[in-house]
């Protein structure tokens, strides 16, 4: 099978060709894809990465009534959804003979046991407010790469950091706690989105300023709403230099981060890996370094480790939990969906 596709991030889009061989042509943009439209041809299938899938745990074959279903989830995922849709709709009419499939970040978290997806709030709202969890494709893509390198580790924890970020708590492979919730706002501090926030904050702000709080929470926020940019790289640069607004940026940002990791630890009663992933997490050691060194009382302990190669065991000698690096691959992961639905479909 020859599978395009297209993942649309909320800092970055990922477009990739595919094969079974492994052969694979990335592209950085929509735009940058279509200028090689010749590498689509022979293209069986196209694979988009959708945010929020509502209820859905499975990949589906994109049509007309589906479009309407995933636009109306758009309000719950706003710097995802729509932009998804838009190249969904771009792809739809320039490939419009193959079969298009949603793969959601969502399905993955499925099993997440009832009690820790459920909001306590009242019944008639509880039909509508759940935990979903995101970046599915991605924590399911690494646990698989998990079990290849560590077989023995049941209890493992992924954290996927990029523009967006969750950990995951995988036992035997199966997600049972996130750090995302009802929408990809929850959880840690991101680029530009503030994660968790008190829900009494919420509704004072609603009740004594005229603040737009989508705009704010998901736009202005996070890294960018602590010290004036959304880039890890630079907020990393600027604390090197005394920036006093980088440095608070990071302590929030990796104090956010080692709280939520201690409350998944505890759903999994201990780890036996961890495994970073995301743009920040395969690329950035200064900040895995950051997040290890108060991960200590855990038993993680890892070697300062520069490159980035897909696989590479950062555990240091003294260590009780093996510590990985493995690069996010939602396409990876979508080709595997997809061919488990055509293989049904057929
Ligand atoms: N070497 C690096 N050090 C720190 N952060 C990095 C590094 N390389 C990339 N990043 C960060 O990774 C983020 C992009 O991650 P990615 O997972 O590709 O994004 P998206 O959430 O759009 O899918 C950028 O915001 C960038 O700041
Ligand atoms: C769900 C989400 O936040 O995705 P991304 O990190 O790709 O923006
Ligand atoms: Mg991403």
């Amino acid at each position: 099978m020859r599978l395009l596709t297209v993942n649309a991030g909320s800092t970055s889009t990922k477009v990739s060709v595919l094969d079974e061989t492994g052969d694979e042509q990335s592209y950085h943009s929509l735009d940058a894809a279509i200028v090689d439209i010749n590498a689509w041809s022979g293209v069986d299938a196209v694979a988009h990465r959708v945010v929020h899938g509502g209820e859905r745990t499975e990949p589906v074959v994109i049509d007309d009534a589906v479009r309407v279903e995933l636009t109306e989830l758009a309000d719950l995922a706003p710097l995802h959804q729509m932009p998804s849709l838009e190249a969904i709709d771009v792809c739809r009419g320039r490939l419009p003979s193959v079969p298009h499939f949603a793969c959601f970040d969502t399905s993955f978290h499925a099993t997440i046991p009832v009690a820790a997806r459920t909001y306590a709030v009242p019944q008639r709202l509880r039909e509508r407010i759940r935990v979903y969890g995101f970046h599915g494709l991605s924590h399911a893509w690494a646990g698989a790469r998990v079990s290849e390198l560590a077989p023995e580790a049941e209890r493992v924890l992924v954290a996927h950091l990029g523009g967006g970020g969750s950990l995951c708590g995988l036992l035997s492979g199966r997600s049972v706690t996130t750090t995302m919730g009802f929408t990809p706002l929850d959880g840690l501090v991101m680029a530009t989105r503030s994660g968790s926030l008190d829900p009494g904050a919420l509704l004072w702000l609603a009740r004594h300023t005229d603040e737009d709080l989508d705009h704010v929470l998901e736009r202005e926020s996070g890294l960018l709403g602590l010290c004036g940019t959304a880039d890890m790289r630079e907020v990393l640069r600027r604390a090197q230099t005394d920036d006093t607004a980088a440095e608070l940026a990071l302590e929030v940002y990796v104090g956010r981060l080692v709280r939520l990791l201690g409350g998944c630890v505890a759903d999994l009663e201990g780890i036996d890996a961890l495994v970073f992933t995301g743009g920040i997490g395969e690329n950035s050691a200064p900040l895995r370094a950051l997040i290890c060194d108060r991960l200590r009382w855990l038993g993680v302990k890892i070697v300062a480790h520069r490159d980035s190669v897909d696989g590479s065991e950062l555990t240091a000698v003294g260590a009780t939990v093996r510590t990985f690096l493995v690069h996010a691959r939602e396409d990876r992961q979508m080709f595997t969906e997809v061919a488990r639905s055509l293989r049904t479909l057929a």
